[in-house]
């Protein structure tokens, strides 16, 4: 099932905001450079993702998107995580796709064998929704959305809730899955600390991030 993965990147100069106390601004910068790197090179390495679309305005996760083979989607509003995925959904139909997982740039311990985990299961051929929570099992870290369009998302405070919801509505089935790499996404400074622990977990992976974390903390 020809299937697109769309990584959504606020420009960086607004982005982690929620970081602000913990992290001056240039290492807010750089975490989110070294964050997307990883989650490109294992979406890269998924063998189920045929294709990555990067939705951003940041013209350093551009170039990013372009050394990891990512197409680049310009968001020239940063209007939003919904919507930016909404333009990525879009982009994707015209591109044939039937199936779409949406990824945060900010899930850097993301394992390609789990992504190919949530995408291996035979779709039963009617619409279908897969909720991926965040660690705090009320948010959204990622979602597969079968057909693209099946439903719009809508991320934000309590989310998972909210597509859960949509997805019933919109007459898929709907499942949940919570991929252990892809719950971390890095938020706040104890989403970092998180982070750190699971890196020290861990074998190989997150390279860049992992690599960049001693020097800004
Ligand atoms: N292209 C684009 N991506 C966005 C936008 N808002 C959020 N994102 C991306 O969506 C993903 C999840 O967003 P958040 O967790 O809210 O990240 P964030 O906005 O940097 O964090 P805060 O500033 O703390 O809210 C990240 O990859 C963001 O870069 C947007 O307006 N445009
Ligand atoms: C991460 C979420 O939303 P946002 O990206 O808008 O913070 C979420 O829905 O859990």
């Amino acid at each position: 099932m020809r299937t697109i993965a769309i990584v959504p990147v606020k420009r960086f100069s607004n982005a982690k905001q929620r970081l602000a106390d913990t992290l001056p601004a240039r290492s807010r910068v750089a975490l989110m450079q070294a964050m997307v790197t990883d989650v490109l090179i294992a979406l890269r390495r998924a063998q189920l993702v045929e294709g990555v679309i990067v939705v951003t305005g940041e013209p350093i996760a551009e170039q990013i998107a372009i050394n990891y083979n990512a197409e680049v989607l310009p968001d020239a509003h940063d209007l939003g995580h919904s919507e930016a995925v909404a333009a990525g959904v879009q982009w994707a139909l015209g591109r044939g796709a039937e199936r779409v997982i949406l990824v945060p740039g900010d899930c850097p311990v993301l394992d390609p064998a789990e992504v190919d985990g949530l995408l291996a299961p035979e779709p039963h051929g009617g619409p279908e929704v897969t909720i991926v929570p965040d660690r705090h099992g009320t948010g959204t870290n990622a979602l597969v959305l079968t057909p693209p369009d099946v439903m719009p998302a809508s991320f934000g405070e309590g989310s998972r809730a909210r597509h859960a919801e949509a997805a019933k509505a919109a007459g898929a089935a709907v499942f949940e899955a919570e991929p252990l790499t892809l719950l971390l996404d890095v938020d706040t400074g104890e989403d970092l600390e998180a982070l750190q622990a699971r890196l020290e977990e861990i074998r190989g992976g997150a390279s860049h991030t992992r690599g960049l974390l001693p020097r800004i903390l």
